[in-house]
């Protein structure tokens, strides 16, 4: 019998679940005429550009740098250069946040509930992500609670605030292409193969940064519902607040 590509990488196997979210959400995303899918046959992937106006960039942008920490990981990494970029976690309740949040969710056709808080990242010359899966290892000290918290995630979507002079890519070696930062461009997607398995071909890398600094937004869909008890507090103004949520 032939091994599995992707022995030892993955844990985690088929699911009806997340199958059907990869059907429902690619062919949406097939029907619209703005999106283009990406050439490769190794994962469902898909691009947006002038997905976000420059405004919408610039404001997203100011936020990051209002607001940003050294960027975490889930597991640890013996390396210290693995992942230098710092991170944000946007106000989810502001109005510029929740209107993005809202058209990243209506473009895949995925309930908002379903989302994490969109993360900024912004990287200075020298900083990157190394290679990595955004899919949540099953056999990890972290599961049970990512489980609990709406479980695997499966549609990752992530969009570039700005061009950056040079280096700095997005590069799937395993699928075998690489996005260029272009202000504006939102790239989505999906982390598992189309039965539901955890794909190891969308492995990716946040290439150095070479000049300038580059700055992105992330949003990772789970396959059930992130926010529980999603209660919306409308106060003057604007939605203050939802519990549960941090
Ligand atoms: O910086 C990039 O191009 C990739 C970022 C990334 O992989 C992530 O945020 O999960
Ligand atoms: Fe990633």
């Amino acid at each position: 019998m032939s091994k599995n590509k992707n022995e030892g990488r993955v844990s985690g196997g088929p699911s009806p679940v997340r199958a059907r979210i990869g059907r429902d959400v690619s062919s949406r995303l097939e029907a619209n005429p703005d999106v283009r899918r990406a050439k490769t046959d190794a994962a469902q992937m898909y691009t947006c550009p002038d997905f976000l106006s420059a405004d919408e960039c610039d404001t997203l942008i100011e936020l990051i740098d209002s607001n940003s920490r050294p960027s975490t990981l889930l597991a640890v990494s013996q390396d210290p250069d693995y992942r230098t970029s710092h991170s944000s976690d946007l106000h989810r309740w502001s109005e510029e946040i929740l209107t993005i949040d809202r058209r990243i969710a209506d473009l895949l056709g995925i309930p908002e509930e379903n989302a994490e808080t969109l993360q900024g990242q912004r990287y200075a010359v020298n900083q990157q992500f190394r290679a990595h899966c955004d899919y949540f290892q099953e056999s990890s000290d972290y599961w049970p609670k990512m489980k609990e918290t709406g479980g695997q995630r499966t549609w990752t979507a992530m969009a570039y605030l700005n061009d950056v002079p040079e280096g700095g890519a997005t590069w799937f070696p395993r699928a075998g292409i690489r996005f260029k930062p272009k202000r504006g461009l939102l790239v989505v997607w999906n982390n598992m193969t189309p039965d539901g398995t955890p794909n190891y071909d969308t492995l990716h890398e946040g290439m150095r940064v070479l000049e300038g600094t580059k700055y992105i937004v992330t949003k990772w869909f789970r396959e059930g519902q992130w926010i529980k008890d999603y209660i919306q507090t409308y106060v003057a103004g604007g939605i203050e607040n939802a519990p549960g949520t941090d």
